[in-house]
């Protein structure tokens, strides 16, 4: 049976703030999917993931798993989910494995099979040759990485995670994200909040964009593939104004004009792509148009249009 998280018009005001961290947040997570919340900084992320983690209590609404209340019952969000805070584990003073093992040992493991799954997991994060370097010695990246270790070596049903790949070098970055799609295969439910689009488009489920504290944008991530798939960018480069102003521009979903720059750039879907190229090939051979550049229209573009300069200095 397939059990669910589920935020019911959850809102936190922190004491003496004048607006909502977030506010009336409508969100089901499912078993065996990776959802990845993204958002300018402010957006009310973190916020919520200490909501669902027990340590920020809301100020309305509910989060319930398996018919028990984390927002009333905080004991049982930490026993249902593991957290990999956005700062890093208190690691001085201990090495990074007596740090996983720790965690291994709260969870009730012995010393012997806490070393074992300690080992495992930092072979396969391919971190063990620092497994003995006391956390004080250890680098941003490999701090996190010992931080998400201690996430996942023993895992909860639910496993949040706080920006995990930053600092972590690209092949890492991969490694985790392969660890997750095992683990969400393995019937977790992953959340992950994170600023990298371009991972998000590659390894994410789900997309969740935050916004003011608020759920902007909640699409399947497959779905989304598609639809962007089908979309291009075209921008092409005139050579005067005039030229420019007299064009008859072909069909296309959106089109800008930049008499400045002399410039033109065009949405497009894939249909109409090859009546764009031969109208700019025309333009070309008449000697109107320099050059003209046509890339898909990628993830990250369609973030930044949603939230354009709609940042956390511009909330009221
Ligand atoms: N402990 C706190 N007390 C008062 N206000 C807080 C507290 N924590 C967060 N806030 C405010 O709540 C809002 C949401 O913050 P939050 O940290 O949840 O955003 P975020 O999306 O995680 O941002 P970032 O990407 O920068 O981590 C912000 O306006 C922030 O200033």
């Amino acid at each position: 049976m397939n059990k669910q998280l589920e935020l019911h018009s959850l809102s936190k005001k922190y004491k003496k703030a004048n607006h909502y961290a977030n506010e009336n947040i409508n969100l089901t997570f499912n078993q065996g999917e990776i959802s990845a919340i993204t958002g300018h900084n402010g957006a009310g992320k973190t916020t919520m993931l200490n909501q669902i983690i027990g340590i920020t209590k809301p100020t309305k609404g509910s989060i319930t798993f398996d018919g028990v209340s984390f927002a009333t019952d905080s004991k049982m969000a930490r026993e249902y989910v593991s957290m990999m805070p956005q700062l890093h584990a208190p690691l001085d003073g201990v090495t990074m494995a007596q740090s996983v093992e720790s965690i291994l040992k709260i969870r009730g493991l012995n010393q012997k099979e806490a070393k074992k799954e300690c080992n495992k997991i930092l072979e396969e994060l391919k971190i063990d040759e620092w497994k003995d370097t006391p956390g004080q010695k250890l680098s941003g990246g490999l701090r996190r990485l010992t931080s998400f270790a201690m996430a996942v070596a023993f895992p909860s049903p639910i496993i949040v995670l706080d920006e995990p790949t930053n600092d972590v070098d690209p092949i890492r970055r991969q490694i985790i994200w392969k660890h997750l799609k095992k683990l969400s295969n393995d019937g977790h439910i992953i959340i992950v909040v994170t600023h990298n689009i371009l991972e998000v488009e590659k390894y994410a489920d789900r997309y969740i964009l935050m916004n003011r504290g608020k759920v902007l944008e909640d699409k399947n991530l497959k779905e989304q593939s598609i639809e962007i798939s089908e979309r291009n960018h075209m921008v092409v480069n005139f050579i005067n104004l005039n030229d420019l102003k007299d064009v008859i521009i072909p069909n296309a979903i959106k089109t800008n004009m930049d008499n400045e720059e002399l410039v033109i750039a065009m949405e497009l879907t894939n249909d109409q792509v090859s009546d764009a190229i031969n109208w700019v090939m025309n333009l070309i051979r008449e000697r109107k148009v320099q050059n003209y550049k046509i890339s898909p229209k990628s993830l990250n573009e369609t973030y930044g249009e949603m939230i354009d300069g709609d940042d956390e200095n511009s909330r009221k």
